[in-house]
């Protein structure tokens, strides 16, 4: 089956979160299972694009509104990543250092799914499937089905996978003009609620839509910032399916970014290695147990009970644990807890960015990895602590309710019901009652390590999906 992906983001060409990490995988994952998964993204200025090599895969004209615009598909030479990744380059609109977070990052997406629209369209061998992902692809199924110009896409299946519903990249009216000629009598796909709302369009407009895990998918018929009512309406094409993770850049026997490797046989000596590493660098005691964050420090992640719940847990547990925090967003959270590592130094540090490298460390080196999200629609965190031993601490909600089992119920994490300090502070009570007991701490490890939640089981479910919608 021939599939292509349509994302913003792909790891390890440019990331910014989640979506990064599941559009690298997937598609590997596809090829795989012998199908011939292809991946297509903004060129943005990275490493990746420096280092490796291009060629150029088709070159067009288009325009978005008033804006009459060059663009360029480049293909990655050697198939490095397992599949056939396309960059689409244009000029001064995507070929940036960031990936989000500038002034015209609307007009960015809209041009951006334009062109891959005008390119499909000129493709003589169509995909089977058009796979589109988050809200920055949403437009996508209504323009294959109403925009004038590319009618030739209008029977090419299209499915929608939902990684965060929080953002819906709502789109004043007067912004319709972006849009390529359309069937006018379908302006109504295009909006929600008086916007244009290219989330809303795409759960309107696709052939399939899914979730990255079920939990959510049930969640988000009385939860989704406003699509309450359409997810209901819409229940019928849609399905929660569990993300996977890939098991080859997250294995601690192999990671490249540790230098000590283990495996669930070596796991008490080789997680200590890089706990000494970390606990060194950030000038925090070995022998306390070690809870780390690692995250968007926004508002669905409950990053703001973070700071209180580090000062509170630091003083109810008399000192006797360490924090460590990876993370950026919000700015006021942010410079909480830099302002934080004045008042408890011993027990307590932060890097306020972005760090691939470090993150691996401290999955590697940590006992505890706190997620309270709010809202979480499936979470990688909690399954890669899982492969490192770090044992997970969770809010039941979205895909940690399907992923982590409480140690009261024979599973092998923490839950909790509420984002809310003093209850993240007794779940930190009970994590110090396992690590004070080392039988007890490396059964645990050894258990959440044997746990399978690796692509390969979830590739098939795709697949049955996309039969689905080639069958009608
Ligand atoms: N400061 C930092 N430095 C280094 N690495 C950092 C980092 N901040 C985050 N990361 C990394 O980014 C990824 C975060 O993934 P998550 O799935 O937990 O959340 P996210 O909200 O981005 O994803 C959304 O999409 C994914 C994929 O579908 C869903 O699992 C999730 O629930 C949904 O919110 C992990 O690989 C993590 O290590």
């Amino acid at each position: 089956m021939n599939i292509l992906h349509v994302t913003a983001e792909c790891y390890p060409v440019a990331k910014a979160g989640g979506l990064g990490d599941v559009a690298g995988a997937l598609p590997k994952y596809q090829c795989r299972a012998r199908h011939n998964a292809m991946l297509v993204m903004p060129m943005y200025q990275t490493a990746f694009l420096e280092k490796n090599k291009w060629e150029v895969h088709h070159k067009g004209r288009t325009n978005s509104g008033n804006y009459f615009f060059d663009y360029t598909i480049i293909k990655e030479k050697t198939n490095k990543l397992g599949f056939e990744l396309f960059l689409v380059d244009i000029n001064g609109l995507l070929d940036r250092p960031k990936i989000y977070g500038y002034d015209d990052d609307a007009q960015r997406f809209v041009a951006f799914q334009i062109a891959v629209c005008h390119w499909l369209t000129d493709w003589k061998v169509k995909p089977d499937v058009v796979h589109c992902h988050d809200f920055h692809t949403g437009l996508i199924p209504f323009m294959f089905k109403y925009c004038f110009n590319f009618r030739p896409l209008a029977k090419v299946p299209t499915v929608f996978t939902i990684h965060n519903a929080e953002y819906q990249g709502w789109m004043s009216w007067d912004k319709s003009m972006w849009i390529p000629e359309y069937d006018i009598w379908r302006a109504g796909l295009l909006e929600w609620k008086n916007v244009i709302n290219p989330l809303a369009s795409a759960v309107k407009n696709a052939w399939k839509v899914t979730t990255v895990s079920p939990s959510y998918m049930h969640e988000l018929k009385h939860n989704s910032n406003g699509l309450e009512l359409l997810f209901e309406y819409e229940k019928g094409k849609c399905i929660g399916i569990l993300n996977g993770i890939d098991t080859e850049v997250w294995n601690p026997k192999t990671d490249k970014y540790l230098e000590a490797h283990y495996s669930s046989l070596t796991v008490n000596k080789g997680k200590k290695s890089n706990k000494e590493m970390l606990c060194k660098t950030f000038e925090l005691d070995i022998d306390k147990p070690l809870f780390i964050f690692i995250g968007r420090l926004v508002h669905e992640k409950a990053a703001n009970i973070l700071p209180d719940t580090i000062g509170s847990a630091i003083h109810q547990l008399n000192k006797e644990v360490n924090f460590l925090i990876l993370g950026s967003g919000d700015p006021h959270v942010e410079w909480l807890l830099e302002q934080l590592k004045k008042i408890v130094p011993e027990n307590y540090n932060c890097v306020i960015g972005y760090n691939e490298q470090l993150s691996h460390i401290m999955y590697a080196g940590a006992d505890f990895l706190l997620m309270p999200s709010r809202v979480e629609p499936c979470g990688l965190n909690q399954m890669y602590a899982m492969r490192y031993g770090t044992m997970p601490m969770v809010r039941r909600t979205g895909g940690l309710n399907d992923t982590v089992t409480d140690i009261g119920d024979e599973g092998w994490g923490i839950c909790f019901n509420n984002a809310e300090v003093q209850e993240l502070v007794n779940a930190c009570k009970r994590a110090m009652h396992v690590y004070n007991n080392p039988k007890v701490m490396t059964a645990l490890r050894k258990k959440m390590m044997k746990i399978d939640n690796s692509w390969e089981n979830t590739v098939d479910k795709y697949i049955q999906l996309y039969k689905s919608v080639l069958l009608n």
